[in-house]
């Protein structure tokens, strides 16, 4: 499907509605330009998720050995592990045109049209938090990833018609941070799934590094040590610490950031320790304070924290569990014992 195909544009006017997409694409856009320098544009640059990599290079040599597109690829993890950065390198590896959006913003028909008009063969689709499409959409994009093309309806009431677009085929990458909330079907049309998993300090120390070396901003590799312990096994956390931890050397006049003032400057900013910040303790005590620990179920501890449930399930309780400072139990979630320790509480126990 191309620009040049009158039968879309002309269904393509009719829609009205293109404004809320464009504002999306440019607020895209926007992000994705401030993000730009930080992100590795290539498989090798790309640090960490080594079987992952591994697995994707042989999928990335042999699409391009047959000249075909690539699978679709579904990624999964939690918020800021590198899944937009990856759907960037798959890209450009590639050397495809990539496109991008966000689930929920693709509220119509229009808007996935939209996004597949004027894609080239080969080229990349990316969706975020995929699992936020609406049903309808959901539907359409199923004929266009397994068969490449889409039916729309043209017209209104008795004169109504299915057209029949063809496009070229083309790689879908989804990411999403609840994989469990994408429906079968959706699931099943992923050739490649892959799940992205907190990094090790390691590699997140070598991230900050690299970081701090575009920030032209001097580090120890003990001070991008002490940054990667801070920042829940995260990248984005990682980065967005560290510009803080830069503001602070740079007040104290300090020539390179040493674990020291890493310390000091993440008190300051209340991210502890296991790179808990104040959400976490708001979350954990009050599990505490006022359920002895729990079991408490997550619509009960949302509403005492004053947080969406998505969030905390998205975003906030993951790395707890992780860590293993929460537990999920049939009748709720449990702090355990490790926690109460962190928090310096005496333990209480739970049946
Ligand atoms: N493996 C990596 N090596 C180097 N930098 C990375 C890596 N993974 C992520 N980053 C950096 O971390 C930041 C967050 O990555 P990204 O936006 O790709 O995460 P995400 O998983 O797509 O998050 P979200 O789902 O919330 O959009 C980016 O600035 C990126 O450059």
């Amino acid at each position: 499907m191309t620009d040049e195909n009158p039968q879309f544009n002309a269904w393509f006017e009719g829609q009205n509605q293109t404004d809320e997409l464009l504002k999306d694409a440019k607020a895209n856009q926007e992000e994705q330009e401030s993000e730009l320098s930080l992100r590795p544009k290539k498989l090798s640059e790309y640090i960490g998720q080594r079987a992952l990599k591994e697995e994707l290079a042989v999928y990335l040599q042999a699409a391009k050995m047959r000249e075909e597109a690539l699978d679709h690829v579904l990624l999964f993890g939690p918020p800021g592990l590198g899944k937009t950065t990856l759907a960037m390198i798959i890209a450009n590896e590639l050397g495809v045109h990539l496109k991008t959006a966000s689930g929920p913003a693709i509220e119509k028909g229009g808007d996935l049209v939209a996004l597949l008009n004027g894609l080239e063969p080969g080229d990349v689709l990316f969706i975020d938090e995929i699992h936020r499409l609406p049903m309808n959409i959901e539907e359409m994009l199923y004929s266009a990833m397994e068969d490449f093309y889409i039916d729309i309806m043209v017209g209104q009431g008795p004169t109504a018609r299915a057209v029949h677009f063809p496009l070229p085929p083309f790689t879908l990458v989804g990411a999403t941070t609840r994989p469990g909330m994408l429906s079968k079907p959706l699931r099943d049309r992923f050739g490649i799934i892959n799940s992205l998993a907190y990094y090790e300090p390691e590699d997140l120390a070598e991230i900050v590094s690299r970081t701090a070396a575009i920030f032209e901003a001097p580090i120890t590799k003990e001070g991008a040590l002490a940054v990667a312990l801070r920042s829940r096994g995260t990248p984005r956390i990682a980065n967005r610490l560290l510009k803080r931890v830069r503001d602070f050397a740079q007040v104290a006049g300090q020539s390179a950031i040493e674990p020291e003032l890493v310390d000091m400057a993440l008190n300051k900013l209340r991210v502890d320790q296991k790179g808990l910040d104040e959400t976490d303790h708001k979350l954990l005590l009050a599990m505490i304070d006022l359920y002895h620990g729990g079991p408490v179920g997550l619509a009960t501890i949302a509403a005492n924290i004053g947080e969406e449930q998505d969030t905390i399930e998205s975003m906030v309780e993951p790395y707890l569990l992780q860590i293993g400072f929460l537990k999920r139990t049939p009748r709720g979630r449990v702090v355990t014992e490790t926690a109460y320790h962190h928090l310096n509480r005496p333990y209480e126990h739970q049946d």
